[in-house]
């Protein structure tokens, strides 16, 4: 764990090793994010972790040292509803990014349409009590209703013990669905098992249902190569080629207890979508579609 002077935690390693991996030609990091710089966009007061400056010039670096051409950047918690860091990151990439921003339900259609304009084409809705303080479903299916204009998709992150109770939400949401790291699931039990089980249900019950297989460090805890990631995660690849999205998710929010190597984390790809044609959906096809669907 690195934290400096001022308490601020670091939670992505500064030496990542460089994939052995190599992404096909116009691959996206499809989750992503950054923070700050504080001095120029502050945290939201009620952000739940205080982390070092992850600005854009560190996550282009980044991006170029994994063989990556594009990021979608995620609007992080720590930033709350100004989504200023997230534009300013995009602004500064020469169109090789775009963004999902957190939004306060009572924007207003011109601030929707600036952020439009600034490259985003998503908002999410987080679920998860650590990182935010309240979710109301009901603005939320409001916002989704207003962004449809847009083309715009929402990104959802809950964890797996909530996804019976989310159902009816998610089924009213009129746009394409993202689900953010696959709504969590253990992936000791197996593809089998029955998180995977329930979230396949739920990818069948909406054809436009995407999701993330992204964070194996996050689900699962014996670290490189992350066998038990790879093995519940291929089948789902394999089974919903079309709707895979694949990201670093740098700077790693919340893990400054083992830093992820993101070389290490490149490396999973292979194993989860293990022929050329599967690479270029979940690397390129699918996040062109999703994100930058004029040039798709
Ligand atoms: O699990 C997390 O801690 C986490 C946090 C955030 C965020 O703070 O926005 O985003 C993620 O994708 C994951």
């Amino acid at each position: 764990m690195s934290t400096d002077a001022d308490g601020r935690i670091r939670s992505w390693t500064l030496t990542p090793s460089r994939p052995h991996f190599t992404p096909p030609a116009g691959a996206v990091d499809a989750h992503c994010h950054v923070f700050g710089p504080m001095a120029e966009f502050p945290f939201s007061p009620k952000a739940k972790y205080l982390p070092q400056d992850a600005g854009p010039e560190a996550l282009f670096g980044l991006r170029d040292r994994l063989g990556f051409a594009r990021n979608v950047i995620v609007q992080a918690s720590c930033h709350g509803t100004d989504n200023s860091a997230t534009l300013n990151a995009i602004a500064r990439s020469d169109g090789k990014a775009r963004g999902v921003a957190v939004v306060d339900p009572a924007i207003g259609d011109a601030e929707l349409d600036m952020l439009h304009e600034g490259g985003i084409r998503g908002v999410r809705f987080n679920f998860l009590k650590r990182l935010v303080d309240d979710a109301p479903k009901d603005k939320f299916l409001e916002v989704a209703h207003r962004i449809q204009r847009l083309g715009w998709h929402v990104v959802v992150y809950f964890e797996a013990d909530i996804l019976d109770e989310m159902k009816p939400f998610l089924a009213a949401i009129p746009t394409p669905i993202v689900i953010d790291h696959m709504g969590r699931p253990d992936v000791a039990q197996g593809p089998d098992g029955p998180d995977m089980t329930a979230f396949r249900a739920l990818l069948d019950s909406r054809e436009d249902i995407w999701t993330k297989v992204t964070c194996p460090d996050r689900l699962d805890p014996a670290g490189p190569p992350y066998a038990d990631f790879v093995r519940s995660v291929r089948p789902l690849v394999e089974a919903y080629p079309d709707r895979v999205l694949w990201g670093t998710d740098w700077p790693h929010p919340n893990m400054e207890k083992t830093l992820p190597d993101d070389g290490a984390l490149v490396d999973v790809i292979p194993g989860i979508a293990p022929t050329e044609t599967l690479q270029r959906k979940l690397l390129v096809d699918n996040p062109m579609r999703l994100y930058w669907p004029e040039e798709a």
